[in-house]
């Protein structure tokens, strides 16, 4: 059993700390809000995951020094917020595994979590972790499957057989660009998936969109240089086929109210918004045809009506699938 460190007390670090103590590994989570480690330590409950009891191996910490004290760095902030904890706390990462656990693109740079820890914590090794997992039912001890990425075949199995537990099963790939470009992509087809549902459109549409997007995905990921076959495993379709079906994604539910309500709420920060503007750019200077990307980019930020955007999606030019 090892020390494991995981940065950010929300939902997911939170589960992945609660997993990984039961599992006999000692684990420190670090919080930025010293209220909420005092009441973690007390309570031995977090409001992020209501009735799940913190295991005596899991360390409620406020330090990100005495939190990142291990070989192996778990990193669960959201998406943009990233490159600015790599960035001011850039000493304590050196020839560490940092293994970002977060989904989506960085607003500002374009890149995927792995690059950005290569561009801000040079000397540290990068890896993923991703795949359809909802932090509840990790919490809740119920089986799942996720992919850990790492660019040394010998890494990837390294950090396969520490993080992986009876019920939270690791399979492991050296394709970082297709694992990071799946988790990214899967939360805005799931925005759009929800659009469908809240608008009325109906399931069958839900399909058509789900599969189309997937192809969008497959060509993003190809582009950044990614293996098709890492598309169909589960940080790509497996993740997908969660996120677009289920009412406990969070970007499927932000899609959900906005094909409701006909524009989307203000300042909502769902992983997948600021992933879709992202990727929607990176796509049109790499002249890459993603119309489902553009059209949620567009819906998000109130350039198109949800009608506008169905209609110009069934106006596209038919053509071989
Ligand atoms: N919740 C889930 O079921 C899953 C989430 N993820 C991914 O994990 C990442 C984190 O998601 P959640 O834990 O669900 O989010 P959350 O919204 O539950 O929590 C985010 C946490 O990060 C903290 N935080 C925000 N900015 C920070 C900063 N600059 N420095 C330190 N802490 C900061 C917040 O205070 C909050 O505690 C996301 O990228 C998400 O896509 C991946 C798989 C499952
Ligand atoms: O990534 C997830 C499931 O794998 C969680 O999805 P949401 O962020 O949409 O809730």
């Amino acid at each position: 059993m090892s020390r494991i460190g995981i940065l950010g007390a929300g939902a997911f670090g939170t589960a992945l700390a609660i997993a990984l103590a039961r599992a006999g590994h000692e684990v420190a989570l670090w919080a930025r809000d010293a209220g909420a480690v005092a009441a973690m330590r007390e309570t031995r409950q977090s409001p992020r995951l209501p009735g799940a009891r913190l295991p005596e191996g899991m360390h409620p910490t406020a330090s990100i020094a005495e939190a990142s004290a291990t070989e192996t760095l778990l990193l669960a902030v959201p998406m943009q917020a990233l490159a600015p904890l790599l960035r001011e706390n850039a000493t304590l990462f050196r020839q560490k595994t940092l293994v970002a656990c977060c989904k989506g693109i960085d607003l500002e740079s374009g890149l995927p979590p792995h690059r950005i820890i290569a561009r801000d914590a040079p000397e540290a090794s990068p890896a993923l972790l991703s795949g359809p997992s909802f932090a509840d039912d990790i919490a809740a001890g119920l089986p799942t499957a996720l992919t850990i990425a790492a660019a040394d075949e010998a890494r990837a199995e390294a950090l396969q057989r520490e993080l992986s537990t009876p019920v939270l099963r690791l399979y492991r790939s050296t394709d970082l660009e297709g694992v990071a470009a799946g988790g990214a992509l899967k939360n805005v087809i799931a925005i759009a998936c929800g659009v469908v549902i809240g608008a009325g459109l109906g399931e069958s549409a839900r399909a058509a969109l789900l599969t189309r997007g997937f192809a969008e995905m497959r060509r993003y990921a190809e582009a950044q240089g990614a293996q098709a076959e890492t598309l169909a495993g589960l940080s790509g379709l497996g993740d997908l086929a969660l996120t677009c079906t289920s009412e406990k994604s969070r970007n499927f539910a932000f899609g959900k109210r906005l094909g409701a309500a006909g524009r989307a709420e203000t300042l909502a920060t769902t992983e997948g918004i600021a992933t879709a503007r992202a990727v929607a750019a990176r796509a049109r200077a790499a002249g890459l045809e993603m119309p489902i990307t553009e059209l949620v980019a567009a819906l998000v930020d109130g350039r198109v009506s949800v009608a506008e955007a169905a209609e110009r999606l069934l106006s596209r030019p038919l053509r071989p699938e």
